[in-house]
C-alpha cells in the first residue's frame, strides 16, 4: 500500500554487528579471539585476562553478552551482510523514503572491507546500487527516474569532493527548512550502476589513506557516497509527484586512540581530528539514545562536520542501519568493548521516517480532484465552441467568405501575437503563485521553529527563576540577580539553551527575508494581472471574427479558473501548517501532563509512605484523578486522535440489537490480519441507543490498513 506525503513513521536505528577474522599481524603476536557470534543476534565478548579455552567457565566479571539486530563473525559472507543490512532499504528509497548505512568501528575492523570490499568480494556500495538500478529498471510504475550521486571526505573537519578534487574545500549549509546542504558539490546523473562503480573507483583513489600501526591502508576520512533517486510521473496533472529518495553509505574514519596506534605528528593530529567527530557521533548517540523518543531533549549535532551530515541519518528523516565492525583479537578487547557499548546504545534511537515529496509536486498530488474539475470545465467550454461554431455555419452561410478573410488576416499576425501574449502572462501568474506557495510555507516552518526556540529558552528562564526563588527562601535574603548573572555565578546555561538563542538569530533573519521575497512577488503578480486584463481588453476590438474572439475568451476563462483553484490550494496549505502549529501545542501539552504525572505519583506515594494527613477536597482530587487514569479515558482520546486523523481511516458503522450492550461507552483495537489485505486494524467503540423503543448499541469502527 502506498504511503502518504509527508506522513512519519516511527523507525528505530537497526544496529548490526560485524566479527572480522583474526589477521595474520593478529595471529603472529599471539592473539585469541575473545569476540564470538553466539547466534543470530548474540554476541558474547569474553575477558582476555582469564582462561578462555573454556567459554562457560571464563571469570564473568568483564564478559558480556550483547544482543544486536543481527550479528555476523567470519564466516558471514559479503552477500549475507549485505541482504540482512541493507537490501531491504532499496524499496524505500525508491518511495521516495531516505536510507542510510554507515560503517563504525575501531581501525582496521573491517570497515571499508563491508563498504567498497574487494574486486573479487565487493561491498555494499555495488551491491546495493546493482539492485537499485534493478528494482527501478523492473519498476512497473509511470515514472521517469534519474540518479544523481556524489562522493566526498570529511578530513580534518573540511570537506572534499571526491568526484571534482580540485574544487577545493567545501562549505556545510543549513537550509530554510533546516535541511544539510554541501556547496558547490558535484553531482552526477548516471543511468547504471557500472558508471557509478568507475566513478567511484576513480573517488576512491582521491581518499585520504595512509599506513598507520593498526592498518596498513587505514582511511583517514570519513567518506559519504550519497544516491539521490529523484522520480517524476509521466502522466501529466494527475497524480503528478516527484519523489525524492536519497541514500547515504557513509565509510567512517576508524575510532582510535593515539597511543594504541603509536601515531606522531600529522597522524596524532588527523587522529584528534577523527576522535572529535567520533566523540560528537558518540555524544549523540547518547543523547538520542537517553531520549528514548518521548522528550524532545538536546541532540548536539553542531560539533562536527560528520554530525551535521548525518543528523537527519540519527535523528531525523531517514532510515537507517548502523554497521559497527570489530576485530575479535583479545589484543583488541578494549577498543572492541567500547565500541560495542556504544553500538548497544544506538539501539535505542528511534527516528522519524517521512517520505521527501517535494513540495511542488506534493501539492498537485494534492490538488488531483480539483485538476479534474478543471478539466471537465475545460470539456465544457470546448463543447460549447463547437456548438456555436455549428450555430454559425447554419445561420451566418452567407458572410463565410468575408468571415475567412478575416480568420486569415488575423490568425497569421496580431491574432498569435495577442494568444501568445496572454499565454505566457498566464504561465508567469501561475509560477508566482507557485512561488508564493512555496514561501507561505517556508514561512510558516520558520515561525514554528522560532517558536519553538522561544519555548525552549523561556522554559528554562522559568527553571532558573525558580532554582532562585527557592534559593532566597533557604537563606532567607534576596539575591542580586542582575549582578550574579553578570558575574556568572547564576546556574549555567544549559547547552541546549544557548543553541536555541543563537539559533533564533539566523531564524528571524530568514524570516524578514522570506516576508521581503513575499512583498515583491506579490508586487509582481499584481502587475501581471494587470497586464493580462489589458490584452484581454484589447480582443473584443481588434478580433472581429466571432469563433476566434470566443476561443481567447474561452481561454482567459481557464486561465481564471486554474488561478481560483491555486489560490485554495494555498489556502489548503496555510491549514495544514495552522494543524501541525496545533499539534505541536498538543505535543507541549502531553509533554506537561506526563511531567504532573510524575509530580502527582510521586507526592501521593511521599504522602501514602510519611502517613500525611490529607485535606478532603485534595482527596477528592486526587480520587477523580486516578479514577480517569484507571479507565484510560485520555489515553482513549489521544490514541482516537490519532488514529482518526488518519486519512487512510474509513469509518463504518454498525447498528445492532443483538450484539451485547455494553453498560459503559467501549472503546479498543482489533488488529487482524486478512490475507489479502495485510494487517487491518480497527477501532471499535459503541454507544447504545433507543431506535423505536428498542435499545440497539450504535457499533462505530474505524478501519485502518496498516
Ligand atoms: N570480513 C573480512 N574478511 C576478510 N578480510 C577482512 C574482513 N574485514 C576486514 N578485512 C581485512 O582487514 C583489513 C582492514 O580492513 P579495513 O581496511 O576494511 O578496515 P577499516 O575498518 O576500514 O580500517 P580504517 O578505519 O583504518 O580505514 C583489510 O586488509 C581487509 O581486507
Amino acid at each position: 500500500m502506498k504511503d502518504l506525503p509527508g506522513e512519519w513513521k516511527d523507525h528505530q536505528l537497526t544496529v548490526a554487528l560485524r566479527i572480522r577474522p583474526l589477521n595474520d599481524a593478529e595471529i603472529e603476536e599471539g592473539a585469541t579471539t575473545v569476540a564470538h557470534k553466539i547466534d543470530s543476534q548474540m554476541v558474547v565478548l569474553m575477558d582476555p585476562c582469564e582462561d578462555s579455552d573454556n567459554v562457560l567457565r571464563v571469570n564473568r566479571s568483564r564478559e558480556k553478552t550483547y544482543m544486536f539486530d543481527v550479528a555476523f563473525d567470519y564466516t558471514a559472507t559479503q552477500e549475507d551482510v549485505y541482504v540482512a543490512t541493507t537490501k531491504n532499504l532499496i524499496d524505500g528509497v525508491i518511495a521516495g523514503y531516505n536510507a542510510t548505512v554507515f560503517a563504525y568501528g575501531p581501525t582496521g575492523a573491517g570497515k571499508t572491507y563491508t563498504m567498497l570490499g574487494l574486486d573479487s568480494e565487493p561491498g555494499i556500495y555495488i551491491r546495493t546500487l546493482n539492485d537499485l538500478f534493478r528494482a527501478i529498471e523492473d519498476s512497473t510504475e509511470d515514472l521517469d527516474c534519474s540518479v544523481y550521486m556524489s562522493y566526498i571526505e570529511i578530513y580534518n573537519e573540511m570537506i572534499r569532493d571526491l568526484l571534482n578534487p580540485s574544487s577545493g574545500y567545501l562549505e556545510l549549509r543549513e537550509d530554510a527548512k533546516g535541511e544539510i546542504r554541501i556547496a558547490g558539490i558535484t553531482e552526477f546523473s548516471t543511468c547504471n550502476a557500472k558508471e557509478i562503480m568507475a566513478l567511484l573507483t576513480k573517488g576512491n583513489k582521491q581518499r585520504t589513506q595512509e599506513s598507520t600501526a593498526a592498518n596498513k591502508t587505514s582511511s583517514r576520512s570519513h567518506a559519504i557516497l550519497q544516491v539521490t533517486v529523484k522520480q517524476k510521473s509521466r502522466v501529466k496533472d494527475i497524480n503528478e509527484e516527484v519523489r525524492v529518495g536519497k541514500l547515504f553509505m557513509v565509510d567512517l574514519a576508524g575510532t582510535e586512540r593515539a597511543s594504541q596506534t603509536q601515531n606522531r605528528g600529522k597522524r596524532m593530529k588527523e587522529g584528534a581530528h577523527i576522535n572529535r567527530s567520533m566523540l560528537a557521533l558518540a555524544n549523540c548517540i547518547n543523547a538520542l539514545s537517553e531520549k528514548g523518543g518521548k522528550v524532545a531533549q538536546f541532540v548536539n549535532y553542531r560539533d562536527s562536520k560528520l554530525t551535521r551530515l548525518l543528523k537527519d541519518a540519527l535523528g531525523g528523516n531517514s532510515r537507517t542501519v548502523m554497521i559497527t565492525h570489530i576485530s575479535p583479537a583479545s589484543t583488541k578487547f578494549e577498543e572492541s568493548r567500547n565500541t560495542l557499548v556504544y553500538a548497544d546504545k544506538a539501539k535505542n534511537i528511534r527516528n522519524k521516517v517521512r517520505r521527501n515529496l517535494m513540495n511542488v509536486s506534493y501539492h498537485l498530488a494534492q490538488y488531483t480532484r480539483i485538476i479534474a474539475d478543471l478539466r471537465s470545465e475545460i470539456d465544457r467550454l470546448r463543447a460549447k465552441i463547437d456548438q456555436q461554431s455549428q450555430e454559425q455555419q447554419k445561420g451566418e452561410k452567407a458572410d463565410i467568405r468575408e468571415i475567412q478573410a478575416e480568420v486569415q488576416q488575423y490568425s497569421h499576425g496580431e491574432l498569435a501575437l495577442l494568444q501568445e501574449q496572454l499565454l505566457s502572462a498566464f504561465r508567469e501568474q501561475m509560477e508566482i503563485r507557485r512561488s508564493l506557495m512555496e514561501l507561505e510555507n517556508c514561512n510558516m516552518e520558520l515561525h514554528i521553529d522560532t517558536s519553538r526556540h522561544l519555548l525552549t529558552i523561556s522554559d528554562w528562564e522559568h527553571d532558573r527563576a525558580r532554582a532562585w526563588q527557592g534559593r532566597d527562601e533557604v537563606t532567607g535574603e534576596k539575591t542580586d540577580r542582575d549582578k550574579e548573572e553578570e558575574q556568572g555565578s547564576g546556574p549555567e546555561e544549559p547547552q541546549y539553551v544557548t543553541a536555541a538563542r543563537e539559533e533564533i538569530g539566523p531564524l528571524l533573519a530568514e524570516q524578514r527575508k522570506t516576508m521581503e521575497l513575499k512583498r515583491e512577488l506579490e508586487e509582481k503578480l499584481l502587475n501581471m494581472k494587470l497586464k493580462s486584463s489589458k490584452i484581454e481588453e484589447l480582443l473584443p476590438k481588434r478580433i472581429s471574427n466571432h469563433e476566434q474572439r470566443d476561443i481567447l475568451t474561452l481561454l482567459c476563462k481557464v486561465h481564471e479558473l486554474e488561478l481560483e483553484k491555486t489560490e485554495i490550494q494555498s489556502g489548503v496549505l496555510c491549514k495544514e501548517n495552522v494543524l501541525r502549529t496545533k499539534d505541536f501545542i498538543i505535543q507541549r501539552h502531553e509533554q506537561q501532563r506526563t511531567l504532573c504525572d510524575d509530580i502527582i505519583h510521586q507526592q501521593k506515594a511521599l504522602i501514602e509512605d510519611q502517613g500525611l494527613c490529607v485535606p478532603e477536597e485534595l482527596q477528592e482530587l486526587y480520587s477523580l484523578y486516578f479514577c480517569e487514569l484507571s479507565d484510560g479515558s485520555i489515553d482513549q482520546i489521544l490514541n482516537l486522535h490519532t488514529f482518526t486523523t488518519n486519512p487512510r481511516a474509513v469509518s463504518f458503522y454498525l447498528i445492532s440489537s443483538f450484539l451485547p450492550h455494553f453498560p459503559f461507552p467501549l472503546i479498543c483495537f482489533l488488529n487482524i490480519h486478512f490475507k489479502s489485505l495485510g494487517s487491518v486494524r480497527f477501532l471499535l467503540f459503541n454507544c447504545t441507543h433507543k431506535y423505536g423503543g428498542v435499545r440497539c448499541s450504535l457499533y462505530h469502527f474505524i478501519l485502518k490498513h496498516e
